[in-house]
Order: structure tokens, then C-alpha cells, then sequence
């Protein structure tokens, strides 16, 4: 038994000669089958007993008795059983393996016939493709084929028809000519028979014709004769009479003359009353705008005249805001000036000068109003209506373009200045344009001629105008205009003070007038704008008044251009930064030298405000005053 459990013993038989017959293997896939199979082959022809050895089953039965003996017989039958289960769950495993391979085996051959496939597909496609390109080859080249013989036709057709076009024309040709050449004859014989009617008719009746010329010729020349002799008797029996009368002649040499001196006269007295209502009526084409009554302007602006009369000249007139001392030294002007017209005296000649956008423009458009609201506060009401002057404004960027005709447009203002009865302040605004140093090389001859013409006009004081220049620049002027000026006034840039009341002019008239309107889209939401606009005022330090202006009309835009169309507070001091960074941008583009000269009319927040007469010494506004 003991072999059974793995113990050899060398006086019990070898384990490789008690071999259990195995069944045999009908699917031949195992080793034994396989030898089973070598056994059938080989036992072919002999019989299957005929080694037969027994001994095997001998022991075997032996062992089997020893098995059934023992104790452990069970043990071993179920060893046995379970070794023989192991070996076909082996052969199953092995089984299944070779039945993977096979599927696999399927599954490559699937994919390589797949891959035939694809292949054949491909190859199939390509020669479809082929196919197709060489069938769409064909079919162009059989179009175009037709195309050519549907050409060829098309031009044989042509040349055919063009042929038989040519052919009626010539028919058509021949035809015409060939009338016209009947229609000729035709005339010829007519004309020709015509001539011969009429000589034939001439020649008969020619004594008769004769007679009747002969007989008209004598009536015409015994008219004339007649004529001549009753117009010699007439003017002579007129002269003869004259002649015999001296009165007559008097007289008729007096009506001659007086006609002759009506006709110059009158041409005359016509050129000089047109040349005075040019005067006086016609604005002069240099005058901007003024607010002196012309008749011509009334009949050619009727609307526009009466408004003006009404509500004055224009809104953005409404108020300007300038340093205090400023403002009480151009009232000392105006008051100056309102007696100088009172007692009609000389007017003075002031220019005006400082930075771009200092109000300079602003002041005199509205200067004759503030002569009469200076004149309720000084001379109270008695004086106040219809007291102040005219006014013109001229710029003198117009002067220069006029060329030649400079000189005549400068006399046309000057005779028009003159006309006037009230007294005309004559603002050239810019004037540096046409006012420069004649020794300059970039003045031309015309511009000479022209400020020529200006010195001439301007050379003696005058009761009927006033000359106020305003520049950005006015050491460009030529030395002889600045002799003409008696007071200078400098505009400087707004201080804090008013800076801050800019900006709440403007934050009034651009955001709370329409807001409060209510007409338009545009609304404000909470804030203090009084505390704002004193903020602003500080963050505004050296902008100008015109850049405060268009800060101003900067909120309203913001305000239009927000999706509800409400200004808010951040809006508001956003824009003023943007405007402040602007400023800042613009005064490093201003060049070196153009600095060191505005460093004169630059305005420091604590500066006093200067002014300088015309002998060029500088004094503040106190010492002035008392002087
Ligand atoms: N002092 C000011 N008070 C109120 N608004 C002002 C003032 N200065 C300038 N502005 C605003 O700026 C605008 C331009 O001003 P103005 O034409 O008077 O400047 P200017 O000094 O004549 O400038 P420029 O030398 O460039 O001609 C005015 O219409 C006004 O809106």
C-alpha cells in the first residue's frame, strides 16, 4: 500500500508496472489517446490478446484485496478518485485551452479577413474613384467638345447671317443709289424746264420788265430827293431862327449844360449815398458778430434780430467768473470807459492776454452788458437803459487769408466803426495772426500792408471806437501796436477759489439744469454735490476755465452714455480725473519754450493778480488802484 502514498520499497513492484488501464481517448486529444491510437495502428492484424499479460491484473486484484483489507482502503479509492478528477479537470483545462486558442485562432482570422476586406473595399473604392474621375474626364471632354462644335456652329451662323446682312446692305445700297439717281434726273429735268419756262417767259415779256424797273427806280429817287430837301429846310429855317435870336441860343446852351451836370451829378451824389449806406448799414465782412443794429443784417436775419433784441446774444454768456481783483480792475475799465463815452472823450486801447481759455472772448462778448448792470450798482436805474456800447468782434486769423484785400477790409471796419453813434468796442480776438513784428520773415507783403493800414486807422485816439486786442501771445506784436495800447490786462488761469465756482457753474448748467428740466435723460443719483464740487476744485489745480467748461459737458455725456442715464458720484470725480490726466498730458507736450514763456502767466493758487501798464512796469492791483 505503501506506493500508493509515494513510499518505494525496492521488494514491492515499481509503481511504472501496475498501470491502471486508461479509457481511451475517442477525441484524440490527449498523449494517451494518441497512444492508444499507435496501439491500434500497431495491433493491426494481430489480435488484441494474443501478448496478453495478466500479471498486472493480478497484482492489481492483489493490491485491491490488500486495499479492501486495510484500514485506509477508503482513504485510497478516494485518493485515487480525486487524482483521477484532478487529471480531467486537467485535461478540461487543457481542452479549454486549445478551444481558446482555436477562438482565437477564429478571432485573427477575422480580423486578417477584416483587414482583406478593408483591402478590397479600399482597392474597390480607389478604382471606383478612378473610374469616376476618368467618367467625369470623358463627360468634360465631351462637353467641351460640344462646346466647340456648339461654337463652330454658333460662328458659322454668324459669318452666314453677316454674310446676308452684308448682302442686303449692299442690296439695299444699291437700291438707294440707284433711286437717288432717278430722283436726280427727275430734278434736273424739272429745273431744267423750269429755267426753260422762265426764259421763255423773260424773253417774251423782257420790254415789259424793263419798263417797270426803269419806272420804280424813278419813284424811289424823286422820295429821297424830297426827303433830303424838306429836312435841309427844316434844320436850316431852325438855325436861321436861333441864330436871329440870341435868347434862344442862351437857353438852349443852359439846358444842354444843366442836363449834362444832372447826369454827373446824380451819378455822383448815387456812388457817395451808396457808398454811405455801405457805411453805416453793411456789416463789413471781417465783422464776426456784433451786436450794433444793421439794417441789412435785420432784413436778411429777421428771426435771428429779434431774438437777439429780445433775450440778448447767446446763453454761453451767461456768467463768467474771474479773480476778484480781475473783476474790479475791468470795472474801473468799464466805469472808465462809460464816462470817456458820457463826456465824449478818447477811448482807450486795452489788450487783453494770458493762457488759452481764460475767458478773455467771454468777458468782452458780454462786456456791454455788464456795463449796465455795473451802472444799476453804481448810477443806479436812471442810467442804466440803452447806455452801454456796441460791440464787434473780428478775429484775426480772417485777416490774414484776405491777401490783397486785407487793406480795403481793414478801411471797411474802421469807416464802419466811425459810423457808429453809441461807440463801438472793436475786439480783434487771436490778433497776434495779423498784428506781428513787421521785420518778421514769415510776414508777407499783404500782411505788411495790411497792419500798415491798421496803424494808419488806429494811429490817433479816437470818441468813436474803442480797441480791445486779446492774445495768447502778444510779444509777437509788432512795436508799433503795442504803442497804441493803454492798458493791459493780464487773464490768468482760476485760482481755487475760482475754480471751485466754475465747477459749480458748469456742474449746474450741464447736470442739475437738465436734470431738474426733467426733458431729457438724464438724472442724478445721491450724493453732496457741494462737497464734490470742492473737491474737484482742488483736483482742478491749473486747468483753465474752457477746460472746466467741457469737464462740464464731460458729466453730461457720462450720464447720456450710462445704460438709465444717471450720474453718479463716481462717475463724476472719474471724468474729473480723466479731464486732470489729460491736463497733465497736454501741459508735457507743451515744448521748453513755450513754458519758460507761459512761466509768466502761469498762476500759483497764492499769486497776486498783476497788471501792467503800457510803460511795461508791473504793480499789483492796490497800488494801481490808488496811483
Ligand atoms: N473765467 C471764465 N468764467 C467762465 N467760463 C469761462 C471762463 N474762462 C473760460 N471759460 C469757458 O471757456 C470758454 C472759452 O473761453 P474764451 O473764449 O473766453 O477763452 P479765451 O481766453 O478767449 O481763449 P483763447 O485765447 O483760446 O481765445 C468759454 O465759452 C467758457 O465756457
Amino acid at each position: 500500500m505503501s506506493w500508493l502514498f509515494g513510499i518505494r520499497k525496492d521488494n514491492q513492484i515499481p509503481p511504472e508496472s501496475f498501470t491502471i488501464p486508461q479509457v481511451p481517448d475517442f477525441d484524440g486529444a490527449g498523449g494517451s489517446s494518441s497512444n492508444s491510437g499507435d496501439d491500434k495502428k500497431k495491433g493491426k492484424g494481430s489480435t488484441a490478446f494474443a501478448n496478453f499479460d495478466s500479471r498486472p491484473f493480478e497484482i492489481a486484484a492483489k493490491a485491491v484485496k490488500e486495499l479492501e483489507q486495510s484500514k485506509h482502503a477508503k482513504d485510497a479509492f478516494e485518493l485515487v478518485r480525486l487524482q483521477e478528477t484532478t487529471k480531467q479537470l486537467e485535461y478540461q483545462n487543457e481542452l479549454k485551452k486549445i478551444e481558446a486558442h482555436i477562438e482565437q485562432n477564429k478571432i485573427e482570422q477575422k480580423k486578417i479577413d477584416a483587414e482583406e476586406r478593408r483591402k478590397t473595399i479600399q482597392e474597390e473604392t480607389r478604382q471606383h474613384q478612378q473610374r469616376a474621375q476618368y467618367q467625369d474626364q470623358l463627360a468634360r471632354k465631351r462637353y467641351e467638345d460640344q462646346l466647340q462644335q456648339q461654337q463652330r456652329i454658333n460662328e458659322e451662323n454668324l459669318r452666314k447671317q453677316e454674310e446676308s446682312v452684308a448682302k442686303q446692305e449692299a442690296l439695299r445700297k444699291a437700291t438707294i443709289e440707284y433711286e437717288m439717281n432717278l430722283r436726280s434726273k427727275a430734278e434736273q429735268e424739272k429745273v431744267k424746264a423750269k429755267m426753260k419756262a422762265r426764259a421763255e417767259f423773260e424773253r417774251e415779256n423782257h420790254d415789259l420788265l424793263m419798263e417797270q424797273i426803269r419806272v420804280k427806280a424813278g419813284e424811289n429817287r424823286k422820295t429821297v430827293i424830297e426827303s433830303i430837301t424838306t429836312a435841309g429846310s427844316v434844320i436850316g429855317n431852325g438855325i436861321q431862327s436861333l441864330l436871329q435870336d440870341w435868347d434862344k441860343v442862351l437857353v438852349a446852351a443852359g439846358g444842354l449844360s444843366l442836363l449834362a451836370l444832372g447826369v454827373y451829378s446824380a451819378k455822383a451824389a448815387t456812388t457817395v449815398t451808396a457808398k454811405y449806406i455801405e457805411a453805416r448799414l453793411g456789416k463789413p465782412s471781417l465783422v464776426r458778430e456784433t451786436s450794433r443794429f444793421s439794417f441789412l443784417e435785420t432784413v436778411r436775419h429777421p428771426v435771428l434780430t429779434i431774438k437777439k433784441v429780445k433775450f440778448g446774444s447767446g446763453d454761453t454768456l451767461s456768467g463768467v467768473i474771474l479773480a476778484p481783483k480781475l473783476e474790479e480792475r475791468l470795472r474801473d475799465i468799464a466805469i472808465a470807459t462809460k464816462n470817456t463815452k458820457r463826456n465824449r472823450g478818447m477811448y482807450r486801447n486795452i489788450l487783453m492776454y494770458g493762457p488759452p481759455g481764460t475767458g478773455k472772448t467771454m468777458f468782452v462778448k458780454i462786456s456791454h452788458r455788464m456795463y449796465v448792470q455795473f451802472e444799476n450798482e453804481f448810477f443806479l436805474q436812471k442810467l442804466a437803459t440803452h447806455s452801454g456800447m456796441d460791440y464787434a468782434i473780428l478775429t484775426g486769423g480772417d485777416v490774414a487769408p484776405m491777401g490783397s484785400e486785407g487793406v480795403t477790409a481793414i478801411h471797411k471796419v474802421f469807416d464802419w466803426a466811425s459810423s457808429s453813434r453809441r461807440g463801438l468796442l472793436l475786439f480783434i480776438d487771436e490778433a497776434d495772426a495779423f498784428l506781428r513784428k513787421r521785420s518778421s520773415e514769415y510776414i508777407s507783403e499783404n500782411l505788411r500792408a495790411t497792419l500798415n493800414a491798421f496803424l494808419y486807422r488806429t494811429g490817433e485816439q479816437s470818441n468813436k471806437f474803442m480797441l480791445v486786442l486779446a492774445s495768447n501771445t502778444p510779444e509777437q506784436f509788432d512795436w508799433a501796436v503795442n504803442d497804441r495800447l493803454d492798458e493791459m490786462v493780464e487773464f490768468i488761469l482760476p485760482g481755487l477759489e475760482e475754480r471751485e465756482r466754475l465747477v459749480r457753474l458748469y456742474f449746474d448748467k450741464f447736470v442739475l439744469e437738465p436734470a431738474a428740466s426733467g426733458s431729457r435723460r438724464l438724472k442724478i443719483a445721491q450724493f453732496d454735490y457741494g462737497a464734490l464740487c470742492s473737491q474737484m476744485a482742488h483736483l482742478t489745480q491749473g486747468m483753465s476755465g474752457r477746460e472746466i467748461a467741457k469737464l462740464g459737458v464731460a458729466w453730461q455725456a457720462a450720464a447720456y452714455a450710462s445704460e438709465d442715464g444717471v450720474l453718479t458720484e463716481k462717475m463724476v470725480i472719474d471724468r474729473c480725473l480723466d479731464a486732470v490726466k489729460q491736463h497733465k498730458q497736454k501741459v508735457k507736450w507743451q515744448s521748453e519754450q513755450e513754458r519758460r514763456e507761459s512761466k509768466s502767466i502761469s498762476f500759483n493758487d497764492n499769486d497776486h493778480f498783476k497788471i501792467e501798464d503800457s510803460n511795461g512796469d508791473s504793480s499789483n492791483v492796490k497800488s494801481d488802484k490808488s496811483s
